[in-house]
């Protein structure tokens, strides 16, 4: 049987699956990094009034179109405090920033450019242009302006905006529900003395954090080990807290003791695809079952990763209703690299920069999928395309980030 292209399986994946319709409001506080589920209008404009954007003295332009003219100071207009009375000729009013700029001023002066001659009068020494250093009301937004749509994920710019806004609450879509279920006889949580041939379960972990970034609510399914009913009966579990995606960790290859993919397709799944053009990954398998998209990744630690970064990541976006997290970039091999077989490749490697600031990227020699530390020193994935040709030293690849560059 033909493997299927990365590219391929990406596509069938996410194009079967519609974003999650579900919704609920939530405080600004609880917010970071959820969808809007409906577009965002202005409850107020803002700013509300004409505003002084610096600490100085209001006043009539024309009063003041060179340096030298004095002026009757006649109140004070603060941020919160404005200036109940009207600026007339010869006369200012001091201000603060963020104060309303009082009625008849239609400029500030800087304090810096105000030379004070007593506590009620002063003298410019900077020419003076209307609208200098006000900040028009409505400059931000205004009343009823539909500021953000439905679709935008929320962070730091745009719950500050949201605020501003003068909405407490919004609507968002629910988190996608992710439950993660690892198989094998040989695992044992960390913290626990594993047996004989037996190793700790870690992959969980790992993919349940990269769900969470990818903005889901995880449920971990725990171990179970290597038998039809137990997993049958997690499955159950899944089904019961009626999640979006299950994930399956381990027993996805043709071994005797592989019963993953028989045993959900036993409990009604309908299997779309199974077994990838890449390396590390090939066992990856996609399907659907009550109601739930599964993905059933290869036990390998590093092939549960490399398929998580490739397939779970970009499903939670499809669910989440936004584009997948740009982690594609490009660096300058610092070796050649050996020509590719029918496989893409994903190599472990480390980034740096040259004397010019260009991203150089080293590929680790060992590969092997079991190898989780070299995976941890890693900064990104090399792509190595199916049948590519000897890649030469100081060529530019494409790379898959594994974090944001931080050098
Ligand atoms: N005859 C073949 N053998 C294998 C093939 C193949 O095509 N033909 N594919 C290989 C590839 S590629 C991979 S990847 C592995 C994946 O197999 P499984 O998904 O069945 O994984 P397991 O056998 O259950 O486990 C593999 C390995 O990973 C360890 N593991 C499993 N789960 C975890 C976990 N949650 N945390 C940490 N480590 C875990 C497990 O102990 C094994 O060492 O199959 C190849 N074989
Ligand atoms: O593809 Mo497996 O994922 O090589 O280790």
């Amino acid at each position: 049987m033909s493997l299927l292209s990365v590219e391929e399986a990406q596509d069938r994946l996410l194009n079967a699956t519609a974003p999650i319709d579900r919704r609920e409001p939530l405080a600004l506080g609880e917010a970071d990094g959820r969808v809007l589920a409906a577009d965002i209008k202005a409850r107020l404009t803002q700013p509300p009034f004409d505003a002084s954007a610096m600490d100085g003295y209001a006043l009539r332009a024309a009063d003041a179109p060179e340096p030298g003219a004095s002026l009757k100071v006649i109140g004070t207009s603060a941020a919160g405090h404005g200036f109940a009375g009207t600026v007339g000729p010869g006369e200012t009013v001091r201000i603060f920033t963020g104060a309303p700029v009082p009625k008849g001023a239609d400029a500030i002066l800087i304090q810096e450019d105000a030379e004070k001659l007593d506590d009620h009068a002063i003298r410019t020494t900077f020419p003076v242009m209307a609208g200098r250093h006000i900040r028009p009301r409505g400059q931000d937004f205004a009343e009823g302006e539909t500021v953000l749509s439905a679709g935008t994920r929320l962070d730091f710019s745009r719950l500050m905006l949201v605020a501003a806004m003068n909405h407490p609450t919004v609507e968002v879509f629910a988190r996608p529900r992710v439950a993660i279920l690892a198989t094998g006889d040989e695992l044992v949580p960390p913290g626990t003395t594993p047996g004989p041939h037996q190793i700790i379960g870690s992959s969980t972990f790992g993919i349940a954090a990269l769900a969470r970034q990818a903005g889901a609510e995880v449920i971990d399914l725990g171990i179970v080990p290597d038998d039809r009913a137990e997993i049958t009966a997690a499955v159950e579990k899944a089904k019961t807290a009626q999640v979006d995606v299950l994930v399956t960790l381990g027993g996805a290859s043709v071994g005797d003791h592989d019963l993953v993919q028989s045993t959900l397709l036993a409990a009604g799944m309908r299997l779309d695809f199974w077994r990838i053009a890449m390396r590390p990954g090939k066992p990856l398998m996609v399907g659907d079952l009550h109601g739930m998209r599964v993905l059933g990744l290869p036990g390998n630690p590093v092939s549960s990763m490399v398929c998580g970064l490739l397939f779970l990541e970009p499903l939670l976006a499809r669910l989440t209703g936004r584009p997948s997290s740009a982690r594609l970039a490009s660096a300058r091999t610092t070796t050649a690299l050996a020509p590719n077989d029918k496989r893409q490749d994903y190599l472990r490697a480390r980034l740096s920069r040259n004397a010019e600031g260009e991203l150089l990227v080293e590929s680790y020699g060992k590969q092997d999928s079991s190898m989780m530390k070299i995976f941890a020193n890693s900064d990104c994935l090399i792509i190595r395309p199916p049948h590519a040709p000897e890649h030469p030293a100081g060529a530019e690849t494409p790379v898959l980030l594994l974090r944001a560059l931080d050098f």
